[in-house]
């Protein structure tokens, strides 16, 4: 299978580890364009793959080609490449944030464009990524079944509606930074308490770490799973308590709304 990358920044660079880690496509069936060739072509050199001159080169050498550049240039691109799209009728995968599967047909202006919108997050990189995905009208249920097994080398995938996509960017796509978040604050008590920095991260990564598949593995909901840790008169609920106090669910909920209303925009 042959995949291209148009755009090789932070996401893009997230699945093509993940693709290369879990074998699922070698460095030569890979090929990369984006707008600085001192960006991509040492990076290309890197892990073997091919370094194509313009976008459009990388379609018409792909099979699959993941759209991996910034919202608002995904208009000028797809003007761009429509030729070579027209010519070799790749799947567009999309992972623009906010931009539906229809502004996508109408930046072509061709109705059998097969585009696949995905939503990826960098966790990806790792073989842990959460990915959601929906495909338009165009395309063939081969080409979801084959698009869908290749991000399902990078994780969980996640056929959802549009209409639910927003929510999925806050839950899953810009989640990795709150969690990070969570566990820098964590580990900056850490430190506040004595404890070497490395040590704190290292510590509070593991307990986020071994909470999150005690979530999943089990029967209990999270809040169940709360009550199991926090002894009658002990240390964590008295904690717990004050970060509530401190508006700690509300400041989660806050900022997933803001997340989802940015998407929106
Ligand atoms: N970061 C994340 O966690 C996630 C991001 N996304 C989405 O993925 C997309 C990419 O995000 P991210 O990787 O973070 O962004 P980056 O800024 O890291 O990467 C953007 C890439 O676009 C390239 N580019 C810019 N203009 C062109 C052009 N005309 N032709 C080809 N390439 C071009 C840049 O090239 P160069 O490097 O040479 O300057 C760069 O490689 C966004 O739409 C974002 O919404 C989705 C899910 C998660
Ligand atoms: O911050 C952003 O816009 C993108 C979407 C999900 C993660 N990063």
């Amino acid at each position: 299978m042959k995949v291209g990358f148009i755009g090789v920044g932070n996401m893009a660079q997230a699945l093509i580890k993940g693709l290369l880690h879990a074998q699922a496509v070698s460095g030569s069936e890979i090929f990369i364009h984006s707008a600085h060739r001192a960006n991509y072509e040492p990076y290309a050199a890197k892990y073997d793959l091919h370094a194509c001159a313009d976008n459009s080169e990388v379609v018409t050498n792909s099979d699959y080609v993941f759209l991996a550049v910034k919202p608002l240039a995904a208009g000028p691109i797809l003007a761009e490449i429509k030729p070579a799209l027209l010519q070799k009728k790749p799947v567009v995968l999309s992972m623009l944030t906010g931009v539906k599967l229809s502004e996508l047909e109408n930046f072509v202006g061709e109705s059998d464009i097969e585009f696949l919108r995905i939503m990826p997050n960098v966790n990806v990189a790792i073989n842990q990524g959460a990915t959601a995905l929906v495909g338009n009208a165009a395309l063939t249920k081969e080409h979801l079944s084959a698009a869908q097994k290749l991000l399902a080398a990078l994780g969980q995938t996640t056929a959802l509606s549009e209409k639910d996509f927003s929510t999925f960017v806050a839950l899953a796509g810009s989640s990795p930074a709150y969690v990070y978040f969570y566990i820098d604050a964590m580990a900056k008590t850490g430190v506040k308490y004595g404890l070497t920095k490395k040590q704190a991260v290292q510590i509070a990564a593991q307990a986020v770490l071994g909470s999150a598949a005690n979530v999943l593995a089990s029967d209990k909901s999270p809040q169940d799973l709360i009550d199991d840790v926090c002894s009658p008169g002990g240390t964590t609920i008295s904690g717990l308590l004050a970060m509530e106090e401190a508006g700690f669910m509300t400041a989660v909920i806050k900022g997933i709304d803001v997340t989802i209303a940015k998407d929106q925009q």
